[in-house]
């Protein structure tokens, strides 16, 4: 049972080209299923201190995990019930049913147990759950202390993260070879509970994976205020957001931060004010340029925005800007570009829809030829390439104005020190989180500004200096 930082993410589709793909080498369904079921038992009788266990076993391969589970239990002596969903449809699951021996009752004439295992649907839910079994679903979860769900908890969308009829969250999901998008996206998420993952002897690519704690550069012998990476801030109609992304940038590391578009002296006087000219725009140490916090949406800042496009300079674009640009304009510029709409600017930029927020994140960062991190409780960083990262769920109190322009700053530092755009974005994810949970409850955008330092501190050292 392991934390669920860099592990990978499959979608449902992709799970089943793994599992395919580890039969063709040799390994079989059955063999997989003991394994998963195995290494649920041994999770759920350390969980259950002794308790006994209910097992509730739908019509599937994750009923089939189910049998496992209470069969693995009750060889161990540990009491286990089982109540079904229906009979076992795949021979692997009719298998592992037959690897049961003691009663099976109906899930709608079962007692309540202290602890509950729900193996009723994983990735194959195909449509709502019935009415009916929601609520027995729901009496049950009601009477437990512990509800540990197989893989997903009964009732949510594999992929978009939709809940399906899921009646109530468990307190535990143990993920099965891989976490799938319904682990980290909303509102699904919030069903699974903490969620952990377990081996089950496949191997699965990192084409997607959850954000983790980045490897960022440190400052070697060598460096100096230059190299360690510099950040530009336009600066627009509203000057404290542009004002937050620096203070963040600096915290972040940058070795140099320059606000453009202003010569005011001011606190923090480690912010260099520049004018925003030709000159200032134009400067070739940039390594990020970021536009958009705060700028305005009138024709003076179009103008601005039009004129930091025309630069060749690395871009995190957010806030006003988004409403500024089109997709195709994005993609014929070009370069490295990292665009951070929250879900209100997204729709602006790329327009609405009922799909799924990581497949919209990932046709966005398609159609404009940008990393798009797609802000909100479950952030999705998309890369043009298709790689995806999906944060886990950060702090609630994020939900407070300036966060997103100090995310855009954290994000511009990792940008200029050298990592990739789908690195410097998952990177400025992780410092963001890790810096809100440093900062406790209640805190505003300037704390949190602040916290990036001590956030950077903690993953100091994890790559030489340069
Ligand atoms: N393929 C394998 O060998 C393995 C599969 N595993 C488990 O198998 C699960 C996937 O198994 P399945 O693909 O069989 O899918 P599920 O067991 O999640 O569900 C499929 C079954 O539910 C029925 N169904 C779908 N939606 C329904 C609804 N709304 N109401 C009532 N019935 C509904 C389907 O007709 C089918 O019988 C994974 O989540 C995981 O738990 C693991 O055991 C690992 C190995
Ligand atoms: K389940």
């Amino acid at each position: 049972m392991r934390q669920i930082e860099g592990a990978a993410v499959l979608t449902a589709a992709d799970m089943r080209a793994v599992e395919q793909a580890a039969f063709e080498q040799g390994d079989s369904a059955a063999a997989m299923m003991r394994r998963a079921g195995q290494a649920c038992a041994a999770a759920i009788r350390r969980l259950s201190a002794g308790s006994e266990v209910l097992v509730l076993c739908g019509p599937g391969n994750n009923g089939g995990d189910g049998y496992v589970i209470a069969a693995t239990l009750a060889a161990d002596g540990h009491p286990v019930r089982v109540a079904a969903l229906g009979t076992p449809g795949s021979d692997v699951a009719q298998q592992a049913r037959a690897g049961w021996v003691g009663p099976v009752e109906t899930l709608h004439d079962t007692a309540p147990a202290p602890v509950l295992v729900d193996a009723l649907f994983g990735i194959g839910l195909s449509h709502p759950l019935d009415p009916a079994i929601a609520q027995a679903l729901l009496v049950l979860i009601a009477a437990a202390r512990l509800t540990i769900a197989i893989d997903l908890p009964s009732g949510v969308d594999t992929d978009s993260g939709a809940l399906l009829g899921c009646p109530a969250p468990a307190d535990i999901t143990l993920a099965l070879g891989a976490l799938k998008p319904a682990h980290l996206l909303q509102p699904a998420a919030s069903h699974c509970g903490a969620v952990r993952l377990l081996d089950i002897g496949v191997s699965a690519p990192d084409t997607m994976q959850v954000v983790a704690a980045p490897a960022l550069p440190m400052p070697g012998p060598h460096s100096h205020k230059f190299n360690r990476g510099m950040v530009a801030i336009v600066r627009g109609r509203m000057a404290g957001a542009a004002e937050l992304a620096a203070a963040a940038a600096m915290h972040a590391g940058s070795g140099y931060v320059a606000l453009l578009g202003s010569t005011i002296p001011a606190a923090p006087h480690a912010l260099v004010r520049r004018k925003l000219n030709d000159e200032s725009l134009g400067d070739p140490r940039i390594g990020a340029l970021v536009v958009g916090p705060g700028l305005g949406r009138d024709d003076d800042m179009r103008a601005t925005l039009e004129r930091a496009l025309a630069t060749d300079h690395s871009l995190v674009v957010d806030g006003d800007a988004l409403h500024l640009v089109t997709p195709e304009q994005l993609r014929a510029r070009g370069g490295q570009m990292i665009l951070t709409p929250h879900a209100g600017e997204f729709d602006a930029l790329f327009g609405s829809s009922d799909a799924g927020k990581l497949d919209r994140a990932r046709a966005a960062a398609q159609a404009s030829g940008a990393t798009i991190v797609f802000k909100g409780a479950d952030t999705v960083v998309a890369s043009p390439d298709g790689r995806a990262r999906l944060a886990p769920a950060a702090s609630n109190w994020l939900s407070t104005a300036g966060s997103g322009d100090v995310l855009a700053g954290a994000i511009a530092a990792c940008l200029a020190a050298g990592l990739d755009p789908l690195g410097a974005a998952a990177a400025g994810v992780w410092l963001h989180g890790e810096a809100a949970r440093r900062c406790g409850p209640a805190f505003i955008a300037d704390d949190l500004a602040c916290a990036l330092g001590p956030a950077r501190a903690a993953v100091a050292g994890a790559v030489p200096p340069r």
